[in-house]
Parts: structure tokens; C-alpha cells; sequence
């Protein structure tokens, strides 16, 4: 079963000079599946996962998530559609400082009026998941950036998500948290069948995914599949990026494995 579809997306800026940063995008991601977005900075990923996240509408294009196409929706069913149906991590986590770890991972199921008795319920076995049981009455300040950003794939899965799109997760992390986080990521993808999009500069997060889909100019540029040598992926995946070229900055986020 397909869980999300992107047909002949297409994305101008508009402005004093309208920009077309993506043109004829087309993507299929099935149930379960774990795919990782790069390119060269600039390419549109960002682009591409905010109009899949219905952060920004295509100019035009459509996007079908579990067959249901958000962009189509009420104001009002869109906000009920993203916290029910989408789980979101960042690179900077965004987690609210004024709450303690666990309050900011039951977040989407207070802002959807669940009981306390449900809650309760899911935050432990998905804290455990997590390896975050012992920090979920710490503030965010109080725990490691790797930490906190395992307390936001918590948030993030809590619900149950449809599809969990990730931008950057491990840019603000050093190489042992990175790779913790990741391997949190594939272990939540294999059990509970998460489907997963990832948009990310950092070859080595890229080589958790089932996929790698190379973006370049706004369009698809090259795919590649992991066989069974995460090592051998990882090179494939160095050996593409410096064949499409990239900046100082990129080949500084490569990371060693
Ligand atoms: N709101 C906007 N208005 C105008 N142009 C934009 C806007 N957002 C992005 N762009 C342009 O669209 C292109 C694609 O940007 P996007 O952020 O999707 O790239 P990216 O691949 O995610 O880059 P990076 O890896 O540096 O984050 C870039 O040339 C960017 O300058």
C-alpha cells in the first residue's frame, strides 16, 4: 500500500522575481517505508517536505497522504489532519522550555483533549522506546541535546502518525547521538511500521533508510536502495554527493563512519 504519493508537484516562490524551486516532482513512498531526501543545498528539499507536511501548498501538484489529499481540506480539518495523521522532528527539536520532558511529548494528545488515564498510558511505553523513562520530569535545559531530541521522535510517534517527516534530525547532534538517534529511528520504523520521510545532509543518517532519493534543481535527480551493508550504502550515498556537487558547508556535515 502506498501511504504517500506526490504527483507532478511543482513549487514557484512568488515575489518580485517569482523562483520555481520544484518542478515535475514525483514520488511514491509505501507503508513502512523509510526514505531519506538530499541534494545539494538549495535543491528543494525543504521545499518538497513543507508542501508534504502542508507547511506551504503547491503552486501545482497534488499530495495524497493515506489517500487523502490535505491540501483540499478546511483550515479547521488541516490542523485536525497534521496532529493526527502527521508527526514531525526537527532539527532544533522544538520542545517548549516551560514544560518538562514528558509534558512535551504528550503535547499532540493534550491539544486533542485525550484523559489522563490514556496518556498515561502511552507516554511510558514510548519513553521506554526511547531510553528517556528517567528524564520525563526533567526540563528541556536539563538534558543532552541527543536526549532531547529522542524526547521529540516520542512526541512525534505518540499518536501513532500516518507518516513522520523529519528535517535534519541529527544537525544539531554530535556523531554518538546521531547514530543513537537514527538507530531509534529504524527500530520504531521495523516495529511499529512507521512510514518515514527524511530530509538530511548527513550521509551517514541517510544510511538508516530503506532509500535515498537525490534531489537536484527542484527535480529527481537519482534513487538509490540499501541492500543489507549499511557501510557499502553509506558510500554509494558519499560517492552521489560529490558527483552532483556540493558546498564547503555539506562535505563539512558528512560525517565519518
Ligand atoms: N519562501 C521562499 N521564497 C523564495 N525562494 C525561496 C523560498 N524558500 C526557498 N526558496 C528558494 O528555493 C530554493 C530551494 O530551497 P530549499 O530550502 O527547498 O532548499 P534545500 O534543498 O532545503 O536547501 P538547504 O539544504 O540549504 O536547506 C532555494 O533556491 C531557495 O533560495
Amino acid at each position: 500500500m502506498d501511504m504517500l504519493i506526490v504527483r507532478n508537484l511543482e513549487k514557484v516562490y512568488a515575489g518580485s522575481i517569482a523562483y520555481r524551486a520544484m518542478s515535475d516532482m514525483n514520488l511514491v513512498v509505501g507503508k513502512g517505508e523509510f526514505v531519506g531526501i538530499m541534494g545539494p543545498s538549495g535543491s528543494g528539499k525543504t521545499t518538497l517536505l513543507n508542501v508534504v507536511s502542508t507547511i506551504d501548498t503547491p503552486t501545482s501538484g497534488e499530495v495524497l497522504i493515506n489517500g487523502e489529499n490535505p491540501h483540499l481540506l478546511s483550515k479547521h480539518d488541516l490542523a485536525l489532519f497534521r496532529r493526527r495523521k502527521l508527526g514531525f522532528v526537527f532539527q532544533d527539536f522544538n520542545l517548549l522550555d516551560t514544560l518538562t520532558i514528558g509534558e512535551n511529548i504528550l503535547l499532540p494528545l493534550t491539544l486533542d483533549g485525550k484523559s489522563v488515564k490514556e496518556m498515561d498510558a502511552k507516554l511510558h511505553p514510548v519513553a521506554k522506546k526511547l531510553g528517556i523513562t528517567e528524564i520525563l520530569n526533567k526540563r528541556t535545559y536539563e538534558v543532552s541535546g541527543g536526549q532531547r531530541q529522542r524526547a521529540a521522535i516520542a512526541r512525534a510517534i505518540i499518536h501513532s502518525p500516518s507518516l513522520l517527516l523529519a528535517d535534519e534530525p541529527t544537525g544539531n547532534l554530535d556523531s554518538k547521538s546521531s547514530r543513537d538517534v537514527m538507530e531509534m529511528m529504524e527500530a520504531i520504523n521495523h516495529t511499529d511500521q512507521t512510514t518515514m520521510l527524511l530530509v538530511t545532509h548527513d550521509a551517514l543518517a541517510a544510511s538508516y533508510c530503506h532509500r535515498v532519493v537525490f534531489i537536484k534543481d527542484g527535480r529527481l535527480y537519482n534513487e538509490f536502495y540499501s541492500g543489507n551493508n549499511r557501510q557499502a550504502f553509506f558510500q554509494q550515498i558519499i560517492d552521489m554527493l560529490s558527483l552532483m556537487g556540493g558546498n564547503a558547508h555539506e562535505l563539512s556535515t558528512l560525517r565519518v563512519h
